[in-house]
């Protein structure tokens, strides 16, 4: 099911596999859905729903009702388990803020530094090929706990609902006290968020959350006017495991994480063919018995997903940090000797207890994470997405004293004689 790559015999790392409809492809699509709403406003946007959700959502503001009812009418079970992933997420994201820090320079003269969130957050929640309450979770517990103010969410309109989002991201979002929700999905959503729509919602500070190929196309597209966290796209999963591992526990994630997309990459790196056999079988056994198979087998099948030999560990950490994986996952004799060396991964999953879907729901760490090579540059989501480091100078006249001759001597050199003085004019 998953095409092999030996480079068993080689110590050098090649260009790896990477889906072919990637998010460069899909650009020039996503610059003009969100140049239709920058333009068109709500009209495009329920024209998008009409095309791509198959619905014409009944109004583009959720009402304050229908986020009551869907809070009302949650499963308890459901109700509890996202009780717990809030609690878990939160604790671990409280623990991310970082310190203000105040720097003395000398008597009378000292520097600041101080973290300060944005007023306005958008946060994107999937609903197409899956509903994803779970990521109503991530984003808008890490854009809380930074002290975000406003929080919109946007997540598509469902067919089966009545043109509004699904009823458990509107209970999850009525759950956490976001009262302002759109149903947009796809780059429109993002385009609405970044630029606002006259009626519907304002623009944001900042747009977060995942989503599929457009989303993550739509996010580099308004990249330029506003900020935007990593491009958290097709899910992708890469494990590093040696003989000791568990074939069928190496199987059972690699099939987790191609269910949510026929783009999601499944990745095996292992220096052991007969681990490399074990899985193989095993993914056939778990594949055929999977709900949603036909997904996981385009998905497994397809030139994204592979298993890799390589000659041993040493190489294996090479082709991993080369192909810098939104989630890693270390199952080897010596975990904590592999995970010590990596360098690029979203987040990395130690030890055959910590699965990738343990993370997507209620570790505490943020699901939210850069896919396509993305992980070698930036993190994944957190209170440091809504934060800003804001610096405040705070001299008196010794302070300044202390240093005047300085500031005088380069405004001078720069031919500036007027900050020269400014100086000058205080002492
Ligand atoms: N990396 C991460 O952190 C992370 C986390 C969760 C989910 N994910 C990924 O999010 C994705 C969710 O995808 P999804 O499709 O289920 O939901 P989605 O909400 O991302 O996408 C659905 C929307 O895509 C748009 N769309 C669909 N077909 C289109 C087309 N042909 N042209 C233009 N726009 C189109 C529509 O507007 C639709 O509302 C999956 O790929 C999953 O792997 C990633
Ligand atoms: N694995 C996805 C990308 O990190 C997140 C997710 C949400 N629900 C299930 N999984
Ligand atoms: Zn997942």
């Amino acid at each position: 099911m998953l095409r092999r790559l030996d480079l068993s015999a080689r110590a050098d790392v090649p260009e790896l596999p990477r889906a072919a409809h990637d998010v460069d492809r899909v650009l020039d699509a996503a610059r003009e859905l969100v140049e239709a709403v920058r333009v068109d406003g709500a009209e495009a946007l329920v024209a998008q729903a009409v095309r791509f959700d198959r619905v014409q959502p009944p109004t583009l503001r959720v009402p304050r009702e229908a986020l009551d009812a869907a809070l009302a009418g949650l499963d308890d079970g459901v109700r509890a388990a996202l009780e717990t992933a809030i609690g878990r997420v939160r604790l671990a994201t409280a623990a991310q803020v970082p310190a203000g820090v105040t720097t003395t320079l000398g008597t009378g003269a000292v520097v600041e530094q101080r973290w300060v969130p944005v007023a306005r957050a958008g946060v994107y929640v999937p609903g197409g090929k899956a509903v994803y309450p779970s990521s109503v979770v991530m984003n808008v517990v890490a854009a809380q706990v930074a002290g975000v103010e406003r929080i919109v969410l946007a997540s598509p309109p469902q067919a089966d609902h009545g043109g509004l989002p699904h009823p458990t991201i509107l209970a999850a979002a009525a759950m956490l006290g976001v009262d302002e929700v759109l149903a947009a999905g796809g780059a429109g959503a993002i385009g609405a968020l970044a630029y606002g729509v006259p009626g519907v919602v304002d623009a944001v500070d900042v747009v977060t959350g995942p989503g599929n190929v457009f989303v993550a196309a739509a996010k580099r597209v308004v990249g330029g006017h506003v900020r935007v966290d990593a491009e958290a796209g097709p899910t992708e999963i890469l494990v590093i495991a040696d003989a000791t591992a568990d074939a069928d526990l190496v199987a059972a994630d690699l099939v987790s994480q191609a269910e949510h997309d026929e783009l999601a990459a499944a990745v095996l790196v292992t220096d052991s063919l007969a681990l490399a056999d074990a899985v193989d079988a095993a993914l056939e056994v778990r594949v055929a018995a999977t709900p949603h198979a036909e997904r996981v087998r385009v998905s497994l099948a397809a030139e994204q997903s592979a298993t890799i030999l390589v000659a041993d560990l040493d190489h294996a950490i090479a082709v991993s940090d080369a192909y810098a994986p939104e989630h890693l996952e270390i199952m080897t004799a010596d975990d904590d000797a592999v995970v010590a060396r990596i360098r690029n991964a979203g987040a990395i999953f130690v030890g055959a207890a910590s699965p990738v879907s343990l993370g997507d729901y209620a570790a505490g760490s943020n699901h939210v994470l850069p896919t396509g090579g993305q992980a070698a540059r930036v993190s994944g989501l957190g209170a440091a997405t809504f934060l800003r480091p804001q610096q405040v100078v705070r001299y008196d006249l010794e302070g300044l004293r202390g240093v005047a001759d300085a500031v005088v001597a380069l405004a001078e050199s720069e031919d500036l004689p007027a900050h020269a003085e400014a100086i000058r004019a205080r002492l």
